[in-house]
């Protein structure tokens, strides 16, 4: 789904780690961009959340519910675990 490019990818942790690696197109998220996100986002295509190991992520996807997405996921293992796995594909800075 991801490599399809056919969803859309939110980052959640800290500006500072999102600056410093994130997985390519993932849009970070804070408290300053959710309103805009929201609005700018399409509730139809597919989101993914991730956070650092896949806890906070859950809540955040809970929220997009509340919102009306129809498809939300939370990544499981959160960036840790996408780093691990494909180091290759991560845009560090
Ligand atoms: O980011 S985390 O809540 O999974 S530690």
């Amino acid at each position: 789904m991801i490599a399809a490019g056919n969803c859309q990818l939110a980052d959640i942790r800290d500006e500072q780690s999102f600056a410093s690696a994130h997985i390519p197109a993932a849009t970070h998220l804070d408290n300053q961009s959710l309103q805009q996100f929201v609005e700018a986002a399409d509730p139809d295509q597919a989101l993914i959340i991730y956070c650092y190991h896949g806890n906070s992520s859950q809540s955040a996807a809970q929220y997009f519910v509340e919102k009306d997405f129809t498809e939300v996921y939370s990544m499981d293992g959160g960036f840790e675990m996408w780093r691990q796995l494909y180091p290759a594909i991560t845009v560090t800075s």
